[in-house]
């Protein structure tokens, strides 16, 4: 067996029988949700919310079809067989224990989190931590383990708990020095009953409360609806501006949904919507405005859903970021090119140029001001600030008849945005400096600051402005 390492680690627990979900064919661990079958979905989310450490699936009914896909998808997955998984699923958290590092999450595999929640559990503090949810959107509260808490402790918990303050949300993180002491006598063993002794023998069980962040079990056929609604609720773009909160998350939802059980890749997506620009483009130029305006919304709502496709399958890449980012540049110059020729106006055309150069320089300001200083200050908004918004008025200057007037809304807003990001950075300058005098820092000697100015801040890498502006 192979060392267990100190990182923290995981146990999915996957043994169970599964009886309210035979009817999907398969064993429950390998039913899909949201395009993946739940126990990859399990390992995926631990891995993308931190966990580092030694990782083991248990199985148990027909676990030899569970672990033969485990080992399949991830060779370096321990699948560990539990023969008394028929006594319950505590049987199974003991089990991996003697096998895992001293801390470790443990995990259902039928309970669906995001990588988000994994985070926040982890970093929570205690030899045995539950994540809980005293606001839960996707949960179903009849079937859940149900948990009271005190001063931020669970103190009491069962299915059917009342009263009860949070629902157990079937995600932990544990310590072997705490677990190894609670196992012994024969019978029925759940995990519940194993999370009862810890209390019971006056462990303290801390509660990371999730506070309606987006988790749900699967247990019966109708759950696995409300889990894919759990997985796009968690998807929700960060740097979404008005247009996309408001009108094309709405559409492009629905297109995902569609899409999450193809085969059709996030960067076949990146594409479609560059295809449709392209195609926009062409037409705005003919003179067919109306034509090319709807083109331009759709292709706005599809670049939306290749970042939706992504996060849902837990493929989010680098490498998906700029390729969306560069497409999403080019994209903008063949929309705007075709705007500005199909305005049949001198000043159409002028104003293609305004609009061209602020619909480069918008996302330019953005990424370089991550590579330098991080993440971006959150006023980093304003009317023409996000890539959205900047379609909508085209595609609405097309469909109204009046492309040069878009054209010049989105390049004077953007240049607005532009002046008012330039503020942003003098308005930290001087903050910095204040900082300096007050604390008599030394000040960077222009040498030292040429290479970066030259280079534009912190290295000259950084991807070149992501879908937002
Ligand atoms: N002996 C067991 C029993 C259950 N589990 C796991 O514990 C979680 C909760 O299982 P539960 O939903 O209570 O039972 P299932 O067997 O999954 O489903 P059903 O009740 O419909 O049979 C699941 O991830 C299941 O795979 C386990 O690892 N070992
Ligand atoms: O809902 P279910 O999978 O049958 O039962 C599960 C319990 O076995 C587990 O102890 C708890 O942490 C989960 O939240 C869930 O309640």
């Amino acid at each position: 067996m192979r060392s267990a390492g100190s990182e923290l680690g995981a146990a999915v627990l996957a043994a169970g029988l599964g009886e309210r979900l035979r009817a999907c064919g398969c064993p429950k661990p390998l039913v899909r949700v949201a395009g993946l079958p739940l126990v990859e979905r399990a390992v995926r989310t631990l891995r993308a919310g931190g966990v580092r450490g030694k990782t083991m699936v248990v199985v148990g009914h027909r676990g030899e079809e569970v672990a033969e896909f485990v080992r399949s998808r991830f060779p370096d997955v321990e699948v560990l067989e539990n023969p008394d998984y028929a006594r319950g699923n505590g049987t199974s958290v003991l089990g991996a224990v003697p096998h895992l590092p001293e801390r470790f999450v443990v995990a259902m595999v039928d309970h669906v989190h995001t990588p988000d929640s994994v985070r926040r559990l982890i970093a929570t503090p205690g030899d045995f931590v539950a994540a809980v949810d005293s606001r839960p959107s996707f949960a179903d509260p009849g079937e859940a383990t149900r948990v009271r808490l005190e001063s931020g402790r669970v103190v009491a918990l069962g299915k059917g708990l009342e009263p009860y303050d949070a629902l157990d949300a079937g995600l932990f993180v544990c310590s072997r020095a705490a677990l190894e002491p609670l196992g012994g006598e024969p019978g029925p063993l759940s995990w519940n009953a194993i999370k009862r002794k810890w209390l019971a023998s006056g462990g303290e069980l801390a509660a990371c409360d999730l506070a309606g962040a987006p988790w749900a079990d699967v247990d019966t056929p109708e759950d696995i609806e409300r889990a894919v609604d759990a997985v796009l609720a968690a998807t929700r773009g960060s740097r979404d501006g008005f247009i996309s909160r408001h009108l094309n998350r709405r559409l492009g939802r629905g297109i995902t949904r569609r899409l999450l059980d193809t085969s059709v890749t996030p960067d076949q997506v990146s594409l479609m919507s560059f295809a449709l620009a392209a195609a926009s483009a062409g037409l705005l130029a003919r003179g067919s405005l109306a034509a090319g305006g709807v083109l331009v919304q759709l292709s706005s709502v599809l670049d939306g859903c290749d970042g939706e496709l992504a996060r849902a399958r837990l493929e989010s890449s680098a490498e998906g970021q700029v390729l969306d980012a560069v497409l999403d540049r080019g994209a903008d110059a063949l929309i705007i090119a075709g705007m500005a020729l199909g305005s049949r106006s001198r000043w159409g055309v002028q104003a293609g140029f305004l609009a061209l150069a602020g619909a480069l320089m918008v996302p330019y300001t953005r990424a370089r001001w991550e590579a330098a200083f991080g993440e971006v200050p959150e006023e980093f908004t304003g009317f023409a600030a996000t890539r959205d918004v900047r379609l909508g008025v085209l595609a609405l200057g097309a469909l109204t008849g009046v492309p040069a007037s878009a054209l010049l809304a989105v390049g004077a807003g953007a240049a607005a945005e532009v002046v008012r990001r330039l503020l942003a950075l003098r308005g930290r300058r001087l903050g910095e400096r204040d900082g300096r005098e007050e604390s008599g820092g030394e000040h960077l000697s222009d040498e030292d600051t040429l290479g970066d100015r030259r280079f534009g801040g912190r290295g000259a890498g950084g991807a070149y402005g992501g879908g937002a502006g």
